[in-house]
């Protein structure tokens, strides 16, 4: 029998697509996107969730982004559409440089098993260390959304350093955060705790992407990792192209809201 999706309890099954991206190659960056995509679905067995990392299609090629950028879209969304419904997989699409109008913004789309758009979330936070802010366009509505039953909500990679942004995701009922990332070497550490930190905090599951290897001069580190709302890790990428596969139940993050009932605890009119 398929299996519900809000049927909690059963396990779901995430795959992680941690690879090296091309800066400016998109041709090369959409080809082998399909190939993991389609090893991904060849699993056993067959992941529920596949996630995708920030960026793919263009990598960090800012100065010449308006040119590379997806024209609203469109070439990924056929592509991704198409692989959902052919294979009943939900994929958070990691994202986009696409192009809308005169701007590139920074984008992610999910797509649920009938391959039917469920939501977008354009990276709120732009990078300026890595001069986002001179070439994207910002978003400025949070990424929360409806996983067929599941609370759900998406952060792009810098995001995660905004607590505020993750708090607002927990308050509207989100129970999985998604982050793909193009996130550099030398500050793992600073991903590994930021990540830890929002699942901790938030009680929630933080599932992170994260792209591998050198790309557009910087060097990217790997470590997507699945968290639990403990903290646990429960699953941890190396620092090499491969897929992360995991499994987790979200009846945990019930059970861990209703240990240290850290909600019903706020103070907001004290700090907010
Ligand atoms: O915050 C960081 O250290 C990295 C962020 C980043 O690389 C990005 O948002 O693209």
């Amino acid at each position: 029998m398929e299996r519900e999706w809000s049927d909690m309890s059963s396990p779901l099954r995430l795959a992680l697509v941690q690879m090296n991206i091309e800066a400016g190659n998109t041709e090369s960056n959409y080809a082998k996107m399909r190939a993991k995509l389609e090893d991904a679905a060849s699993l056993e067995p067959k992941p529920d969730i596949v996630v995708l990392p920030e960026m793919w299609n263009t990598g960090y090629a800012l100065t010449e982004i308006r040119e590379l950028a997806d024209p609203n879209a469109s070439r990924t969304k056929a592509i991704l559409s198409e692989f959902c419904r052919a294979h009943e997989i939900v994929v958070i699409a990691g994202s986009i440089a696409e192009l809308r109008g005169d701007s590139v913004t920074n984008t992610l789309y999910i797509f649920d098993r009938t391959g039917a758009e469920v939501a977008e979330y354009s990276k709120i936070h732009l990078f300026q260390l890595m001069n986002e802010h001179l070439h994207l366009k910002a978003g400025d509505t949070p990424g929360a959304f409806d996983l067929e039953g599941v609370p759900a909500a998406a952060m792009i990679c810098y995001d995660i350093r905004f607590p505020e942004l993750a708090r607002k995701l927990a308050l509207s009922g989100a129970k999985i955060l998604f982050v793909p990332a193009e996130w550099p070497h030398p500050r793992l550490h600073h991903w590994r705790t930021l990540l830890q930190a929002r699942a901790i905090e938030n009680q929630m599951f933080v599932v992170s992407c994260n792209t591998v290897g050198e790309s557009g001069g910087s060097n990217f580190f790997g470590h997507s990792m699945v968290i639990d709302p403990w903290g646990e890790v429960v699953a941890e990428a190396e620092e090499i192209e491969m897929i992360l596969v995991t499994e987790i139940n979200l009846d945990l993050v019930d059970e861990v809201r209703g240990r240290i009932p850290v909600f019903a605890d706020r103070r907001p009119n004290i700090y907010e």
